[in-house]
Order: C-alpha cells, then structure tokens, then sequence
C-alpha cells in the first residue's frame, strides 16, 4: 500500500463547502489521487490525474466506490496539469454532483451514491500537500 498520504478522517462537510487541497506534483508524477467520501471503502469521488500510469497518458479518470467496489469511470477530456506544477484543487458538492475546481477547469461528477456529508478525505501519490482548507 502506498505510504506517506494524507488522510482526514471525522470530517463533517456539508453540501456547498469546500474543500481546498494545495500541493505540488512531484516533478516525475506518474499520478496522483484525491479521495473524497465516507471512508477508504466508500467515496464519493475519486480524482486521479494520470502522467503515465494503467495505460493512461495524461487523463484524468474520476469514479465513485461504494462499500469497496469501482463504479464506471469518468474520463474528461482536458488534463491542465504538468510535471511539478503547484495546484490548488478545490472539491465541493450538492445531493446531485460533486464539482471539482482546478486552474483553468471546472466539471462536475454525479453524486452517485447521494451522500449528504464528507467525512474522509485522502491524497495519495505522486503529490506532495502543502495545505488543506475547509470553507
Ligand atoms: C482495459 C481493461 C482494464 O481497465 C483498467 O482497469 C484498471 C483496474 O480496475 C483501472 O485502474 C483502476 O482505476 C480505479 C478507478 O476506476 C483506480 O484508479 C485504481 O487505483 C486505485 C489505487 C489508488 N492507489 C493509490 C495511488 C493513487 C495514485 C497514484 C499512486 C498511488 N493505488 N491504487 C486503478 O487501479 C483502469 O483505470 C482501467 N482502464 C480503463 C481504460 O478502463
């Protein structure tokens, strides 16, 4: 298992705030993920930027888990990220979508499993985290 991520547990996020992760990518990022949602087993969101990695180049693939399993990816078709890039990703939600705010692109991913708070969140991989913010 990866070591070193970040994990927030306890949380209690409401629909309509934010969450603001700001980092660097590792400057020979394969990929990197933030996880959103109730626990490790069941996420609202899984964002994954890939570099290079599962046969993806430069993608970014997005999808829910419930109690452990994948659901159907997301793959969206703009990757505004390069190789030692500082970000600031922004996560918020309604009973309907998640809406993830990057630099220069915003887009929305179906709330599947209808969550109504945020209690974990995790960052995993090539991504080195400067700062989280709760608003
Ligand atoms: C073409 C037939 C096989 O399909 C492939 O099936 C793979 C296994 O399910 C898919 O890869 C998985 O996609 C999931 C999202 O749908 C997750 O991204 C799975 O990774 C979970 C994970 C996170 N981490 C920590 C981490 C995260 C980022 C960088 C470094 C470590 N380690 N494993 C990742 O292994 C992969 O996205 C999928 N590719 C396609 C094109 O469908």
């Amino acid at each position: 298992y990866p070591s070193g991520g970040l994990v927030v547990t306890q949380l209690d996020i409401q629909p309509g705030e934010c969450i603001k992760v700001k980092g660097k990518i590792l400057p020979d990022a394969k990929g990197f993920a933030v996880n959103v949602g109730k626990d490790s087993s069941t996420l609202m969101l899984h964002f994954n930027p890939r570099f290079n990695c599962h046969g993806d180049v430069n993608t970014i693939v997005c999808n829910s888990k419930d109690d452990g399993t994948w659901g159907q990816e997301d793959r969206i078709a703009d990757f505004p990220f390069q190789h030692g890039d500082k970000i600031e990703i922004c996560i918020s939600f309604s009973e309907t979508e998640a809406t993830v705010k990057l630099p220069e692109l915003e887009f929305q991913f179906p709330n599947r499993l209808g969550m109504e708070k945020i209690q974990y969140l995790a960052v995993e991989g090539d991504f080195k985290v400067k700062a989280i913010k709760f608003s």
